[in-house]
């Protein structure tokens, strides 16, 4: 699909997308309230087809990207790039720099336009720089700056591929599973959709409201009634939901395989994730009763949710499954660098453009730690206070606290997901407090009934698990750290010393030394990544809630 229907509430006029709403209250400038652009069944995945083409005014942005790939360009840093790789490079570059300015004003009113040029253009822009040779200074020509710049504040995204970019509007739906599987697909998902497939149906206190299809109430575009199987191949009236078997990705750097099943690994995450917040709503919904039946509707679906952060963690670790370590380290990653310390973007601009135009000076590269789904776990959880939490107040190391750089990330996120964050932290009932004083309260009861005793035990379990589930997921994340970046980076500084030593014949070293500072392994996020993950995954590993509380 091109763009959205004119009455699609993404195509409506939005007040004032610039400034935003006020800390707090929800972006309602889209659509009715609690739009947070999140689907149902997709979650933070758009249920639609991303769009796949600009308007032809744009083609000559379309061309270039299409070129690059095809060629394909080559990383400034590759060690043993060929002369005609180094002149084809430039005279890419070249083509870059002599295209006309265009106008963003097309795109303007259409989120879909908008983010199809966002995506295109950062394609172009990270094509653009890291296939310079390492010592060149980084000059963003002024076609491609100015309407980067235009489409990023329109978004209100930095002017950097986001993982948004490369992950949620980057995919296409494949050709249909065959007519059994895409039936037996969509069956098991009607039935992993309803949490209360899972508990007595004649139990009427379990009863499942439609909204739990719609996580916090919002208005999708999506015409399927919920609770309804997905559609078949022979329906043609009611458009396909993207699922874990039928997406891959628009576009790579690379053109390699490796990068689809890594862009994958996320893409199944993500949707996999929807079903994690349809159980948060329905937590939260609890909470505002908060009486002893609603806290053993709780209990069930904190166990549930144990169970799809499971699921989430095998689909991370999917990416094992197709995704070659060497390539994603030399092939695929170099792409994703943003703005590197000490080699600064400029941005070719007019004096009157520089005046009007605020550039971010930190631009960090695309990460999966950009996710909402897995924030919005942290926030749900509690963890965010452990995992997203300061080390101290003031801290003068915040460079290096986990909490701070998760929370950096946000910046990176869609305007919507940003503000569901927000929402989601303002939530007056805090999951953790309930849990932690439903069962205080219950253990200080003097008249507790054993079958309260049992009900509060049972809860403190199911939270505990879910808080476990995430640590455990994180556990298997960082395993896939070291197969994909430590690995692979401690095989190429032997290169690299054999190399200086003599030791082998070979190009002159141009080892990736972008990734690195101070000796320090750093992620495309920016940051010190071993001690970050393993900072995030001990802070989570302590919000487990104590068991003497019983
Ligand atoms: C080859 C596969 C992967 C590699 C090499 C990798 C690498 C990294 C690195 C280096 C970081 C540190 C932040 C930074 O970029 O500076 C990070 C953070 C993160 N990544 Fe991945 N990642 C991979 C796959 C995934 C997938 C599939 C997901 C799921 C959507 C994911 C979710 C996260 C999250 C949520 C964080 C933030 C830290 C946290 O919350 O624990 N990653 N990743």
């Amino acid at each position: 699909m091109s763009s959205v229907p004119s009455q699609h509430f993404l195509s409506l006029p939005r007040p004032d997308i610039v400034v935003g709403p006020p800390t707090g209250v929800p972006d309602t400038s889209t659509t009715a309230a609690h739009d947070f652009d999140i689907h149902g069944r997709t979650g933070f995945m758009p249920p639609d087809e991303p769009t796949q083409q600009l308007p032809i005014e744009y083609a000559v942005w379309e061309c270039l990207l299409e070129e690059a790939i095809a060629l394909p360009l080559q990383r400034g840093t590759k060690e043993d790039i060929t002369d005609d790789e180094v002149v084809a490079n430039e005279r890419w570059r070249a083509q870059v720099r002599e295209m006309p300015v265009l106008s963003h004003e097309l795109l303007v009113g259409s989120e879909h336009l908008l983010r199809r040029g966002h995506h295109t253009l950062a394609f172009l822009l990270h094509f653009y720089v890291n296939s310079l040779p390492p010592t060149t200074p980084i000059a963003i020509p002024r076609s491609l700056a100015l309407p980067m710049l235009r489409v990023s504040e329109d978004l209100q995204l930095p002017p950097v591929l986001t993982y948004s970019d490369n992950v949620l509007y980057n995919w296409r739906l494949t050709e249909e599973p065959a007519q059994e599987t895409a039936n037996a697909h969509a069956r098991s998902r009607s039935d992993d959709y309803n949490p209360f497939g899972l508990v007595p149906a004649d139990e009427d206190a379990f009863f499942l409201s439609a909204a739990d299809d719609n996580p916090f109430g919002l208005v999708s575009s999506d015409p399927i009634e919920p609770g309804s199987p997905l559609p078949s191949s022979s329906s043609t009236s009611v458009p396909r939901l993207p699922t874990p078997s039928t997406v891959t990705s628009i576009h790579t750097f690379s053109g390699t395989h490796s990068e689809v099943v890594f862009y994958l690994a996320s893409q199944r995450t993500e949707l996999l994730g929807a079903r994690a917040l349809s159980l948060m709503q329905s937590t939260l919904d609890e909470l505002f009763l908060s009486d002893a039946l609603a806290f053993r509707r709780i209990t069930r679906y904190l166990s549930l949710l144990s169970d799809v952060i499971a699921d989430m963690s095998g689909a991370i670790q999917g990416v094992r499954d197709g995704c070659d370590p060497r390539e994603f380290y030399e092939e695929i990653r170099p792409w994703f660098h943003g703005q590197q310390p000490g080699r600064e973007w400029v941005w070719e601009l007019s004096d009157e453009e520089r005046e009007t135009i605020e550039i971010s000076k930190d631009l960090k590269g695309p990460s999966a730690g950009q996710s909402a789904l897995i924030h919005a776990l942290d926030v749900f959880l509690g963890l965010d206070n452990c995992a997203h939490r300061e080390r101290k107040e003031g801290s003068a190391d915040e460079k290096n606290d986990p909490g701070a750089l998760l929370r950096d990330m946000q910046k990176y996120m869609p305007r919507h997901h940003r503000a569901f964050l927000r929402h989601l932290s303002a939530s007056p009932r805090p999951l953790r407090d309930a849990v932690e004083a439903r069962v205080e309260t219950v253990r200080l009861a003097h008249d507790t009934s054993d079958e309260e005793k049992k009900d509060a035990e049972e809860l403190l379990d199911a939270y505990n698990d879910a808080v476990s589930a995430v640590k455990a997921m994180r556990d298997a994340h960082i395993r896939i750290v070291a197969t994909y970046i430590i690995g692979p980076a401690a095989r190429a500084r032997e290169r690299a010393q054999a190399r200086e030593e003599g030791r082998v014949e070979g190009a002159a070293s141009r080892v990736d030394t972008t990734a690195q500072e101070n000796g320090k392994l750093r992620g495309t996020g920016g940051t010190d990544l071993v001690r970050f993950l393993k900072g995030v995954r001990d802070q989570t590993a302590r919000a487990v809630i104590a068991g003497e509380k019983r």
